[in-house]
C-alpha cells in the first residue's frame, strides 16, 4: 500500500493522477456519502452510496477504514485492496489524516506519505485558485489543515508538494516506482 495524505488542497489528487501513470499502481476506489461532482463516474472515482448503503456496509465490516470528512462519511474497502495486493500491484490509497491514522493504528503495511504544502498562504491560493469551495468552507479547511499538519511526524515520509515534478519523483523514489512511467498509460483517480 502507498497511502498519499494530507490536508485538504495540498495537492493529493494531483499527485495521485501522475502516480498512476505507472501500469503497476491501483487506485482505491473509496465509498462516499457525498454526492458526485460533474465529471465523476459512480465506481471510478468513488462508490457514491446513500448514508443507509454506507452504514451497511460499515455493519458488514467492508471497510478497513473510515471517517466523517467536511461533513460527509468515507470509507477504504478492504476487498479490493487484498486483491491488489495479492496481485502484486502498488494499492494506491488518497485519504485524508484521520484515515491515515487509523490504518497506521492497525499497523496496516505500506508507505505513508504525508504530502505538505510549501507554506500555508500557497495552500490557501491553491485552495481558491481550485474554486470548489465557498469562502466560508475554505477557512474551515485551512483551519483543519493547521491541526493536520501537526500530525505530520506521524508518517514514514513528508513530502513537500512545492513543484509537482519534484514531489511526484520524490514519491517514485520512496516507493520503489519507476522513474519514467510508460508513456500511454494513466488509471483513473480522483479531481
Ligand atoms: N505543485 C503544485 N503547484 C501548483 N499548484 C498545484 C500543485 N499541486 C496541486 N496544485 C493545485 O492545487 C489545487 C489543489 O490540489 P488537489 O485538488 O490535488 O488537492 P487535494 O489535496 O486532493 O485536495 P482535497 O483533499 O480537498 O481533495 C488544485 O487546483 C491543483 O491543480
Ligand atoms: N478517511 C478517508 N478519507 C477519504 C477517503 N476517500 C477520500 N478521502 C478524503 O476525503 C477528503 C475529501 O475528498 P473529496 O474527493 O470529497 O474532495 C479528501 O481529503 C480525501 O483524501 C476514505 O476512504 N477514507
Amino acid at each position: 500500500m502507498l497511502l498519499i495524505s494530507g490536508p485538504s488542497g495540498c495537492g493529493k489528487s494531483t499527485i495521485c493522477k501522475q502516480l498512476l501513470e505507472s501500469d503497476d499502481v491501483v487506485f482505491s476506489v473509496s465509498a462516499t456519502t457525498r454526492a458526485p461532482r460533474p465529471g465523476e463516474v459512480d465506481g471510478q472515482h468513488y462508490h457514491f452510496l446513500s448514508p443507509e448503503s454506507f452504514r451497511k456496509k460499515i455493519t458488514e465490516g467492508a471497510f478497513i477504514e473510515h471517517a466523517e470528512v467536511h461533513g460527509n462519511m468515507y470509507g477504504t474497502l478492504k476487498e479490493p485492496m487484498e486483491r491488489a495486493i495479492a496481485d502484486g500491484k502498488v494499492y494506491l490509497v488518497e485519504i485524508d489524516v484521520q484515515g491515515a491514522l487509523q490504518l497506521k493504528a492497525l499497523e496496516v503495511d505500506g508507505i505513508y506519505v504525508f504530502v505538505a504544502p510549501p507554506d500555508f498562504e500557497v495552500l490557501r491560493n491553491r485552495l481558491s485558485g481550485r474554486g470548489t469551495e465557498t469562502p466560508e468552507v475554505l477557512e474551515r479547511r485551512l483551519k483543519k489543515a493547521e491541526d493536520e499538519y501537526r500530525e505530520r511526524e506521524r508518517y514514514d515520509h513528508i513530502v513537500v508538494n512545492d513543484n509537482l515534478e519534484r514531489a511526484v519523483a520524490e514519491i517514485r523514489r520512496i516507493s520503489g516506482l519507476p522513474e519514467e512511467p510508460d508513456a500511454g498509460s494513466g488509471g483513473a483517480s480522483r479531481g
